[in-house]
């Protein structure tokens, strides 16, 4: 089986090593560091473990990749678009691609792109964050939930195969949504909150007046998603997400470590699509309204320019270290 990597970030680098042991992996995306490490040292993976490294193909140009079974599109929000063209670009007509990126948004434009019949959606549990390009740590192991009804599952069969060949713990769920706002909680309270006051999430335990605010923030996405009809994963958000921040007190979220690299946030798929679903429906949604202007603010400051590139990747033979 060929699969597509979209994505050279931290989620690349760890679905890269992983599924590089069952599968013909070829890697495709914008940051030539990354596809550099990657060709020329392997991707690199640290877990409690050790470090397991892994070759894969690389390219930048989805016109260098034979046509692949399957995508996972493993991009920042922002980046779907693309990715998801690329995806169109590189599968076989019948090939699939599996988005698992965090926020609303990425699934549906991913359906456009592809159609909804070769579109699937999956949230991971799993947590890594990047040491280096090319070089991911491994935060946490976790389950991978799908949303795959069982009367249309089986172009996706395959690839559910490799996945757990390689070690990946999937388990099928028939309506994501509970489990996909369960998580947009977490992120709408944690993420910006800990960007914008520049703290571990551990600090919203420590802090009152941070804790306060992200267990109302917590609490105003809860009554976003009550008001769909979705049914929560937990009864009270504000604990939900004190008991999220205890289990990664050390972690500094995504958020607050794009800020910090000058990168882009996904906050628009996060705290701004809430809000406007909010607004949507006529239900009060101030606080993911003023984070998500906060952050945009920030980021406006904060978000280089592309520094220059380095050489250009050739796709092809792979080139050990
Ligand atoms: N990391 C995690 O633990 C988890 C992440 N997710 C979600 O998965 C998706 C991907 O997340 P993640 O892998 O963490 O994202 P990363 O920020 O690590 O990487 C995302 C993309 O950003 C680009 N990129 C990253 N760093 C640089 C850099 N320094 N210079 C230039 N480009 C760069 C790459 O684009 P390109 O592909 O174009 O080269 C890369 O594919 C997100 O939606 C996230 O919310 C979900 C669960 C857990
Ligand atoms: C749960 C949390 C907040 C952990 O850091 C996360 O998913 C993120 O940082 O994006």
């Amino acid at each position: 089986m060929r699969i597509a990597l979209l994505g050279t970030g931290a989620l690349g680098t760890l679905f890269g090593v992983r599924l590089a042991r069952v599968a013909e992996v070829w890697m495709l995306g914008t940051w030539r560091e990354a596809l550099e490490a990657a060709r020329h040292h392997g991707l690199r993976l640290i877990t409690p473990q050790g470090e397991e490294t892994a070759f894969v193909t690389v390219a930048e140009d989805p016109a260098e990749v034979p046509p692949c079974d399957a995508a996972l599109i493993l991009v920042k929000a922002y980046q779907t678009e693309r990715a998801a063209r690329w995806a169109l670009q590189v599968l076989k007509p019948a090939g699939i691609a599996l988005t698992l990126q965090n926020g609303l948004g990425p699934y549906e434009t991913l359906q456009t792109v592809l159609g909804p019949e070769r579109a699937w959606q999956g949230v991971t549990m799993m947590g890594a964050t990047l040491e280096a390009p090319g070089r991911a740590r491994l935060g946490g192991e976790g389950p991978i939930w799908l949303g795959a009804p069982s009367s249309s599952r089986a172009p996706l069969e395959p690839l559910l195969a490799r996945l757990r060949q390689a070690g990946f713990a999937v388990e099928i769920r028939e309506d994501l949504r509970g489990v996909i706002w369960g998580k947009l909680v977490a992120n709408t309270a944690i993420n910006p909150v800990t960007a914008l006051f520049d703290v571990p999430n551990g600090a919203l335990l420590e802090r009152p007046t941070l804790g306060r605010l992200a267990g109302a923030v917590a609490r105003e996405t809860a009554s976003v998603a009550r008001a769909q009809g979705i049914r929560l994963p937990f009864e009270d958000p504000a604990a939900f997400v004190a008991e999220v921040c205890r289990r990664t007190a050390a972690n500094s979220s995504s958020m607050r470590q794009d800020l910090q690299r000058g990168r882009p946030t996904e906050i628009d798929a996060l705290n701004g699509a809430v809000a406007a679903i909010g607004r949507e429906r006529g239900i009060p949604v101030p606080l993911n309204e003023a984070l998500w202007r906060a952050v945009k603010a920030l980021e406006r400051k904060r978000v280089r320019a592309p520094v220059s590139p380095p050489p250009k990747v050739r796709a092809g033979e792979i080139v050990p270290g």
